[in-house]
């Protein structure tokens, strides 16, 4: 027989959005990440990232409700560490606070999901 499927509860996502970045913002770690590198300090920054993100920019879409789900916000959130994978050496000060910042995010996301 076809198991019923669970109706997906889609209203609480962004309340979700809002506690995730707040988590991410109040990490220690969080320093690197917190507004735009300023690419006019950062020589080849701008030609090396095509898409620059960062957990100010972030705040800003969502309080402007330009993400329609979960799913968009984690995009932007993976686009800040894929950035910083990209811009920096795995074993640099920016570069292992980008890995620790990613696990712990992954960690998060995955506990709240659970909670529904
Ligand atoms: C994420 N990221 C940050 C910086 C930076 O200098 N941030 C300002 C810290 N106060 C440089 C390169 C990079 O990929």
């Amino acid at each position: 027989a076809k198991k019923a499927k669970k109706p997906k509860d889609s209203s609480n996502e962004l309340a979700v959005c809002r506690v995730l970045l707040a988590d991410l913002e109040a990490h220690q770690d969080a320093w690197p990440f917190l507004s735009p590198v300023r690419h006019k300090s950062v020589p080849g920054y701008r030609k090396v990232i095509k898409k620059p993100m960062d957990f100010s920019t972030i705040k800003e879409k969502l309080t402007n409700n330009l993400y329609l789900n979960l799913e968009n916000f984690i995009v932007d959130v993976n686009l800040v560490f894929n950035n910083c994978q990209r811009f920096n050496e795995d074993d640099s000060e920016i570069g292992r606070a980008g890995h620790r910042m990613r696990r712990f995010f992954d960690k998060r996301w995955t506990e709240l999901l659970h909670l529904k």
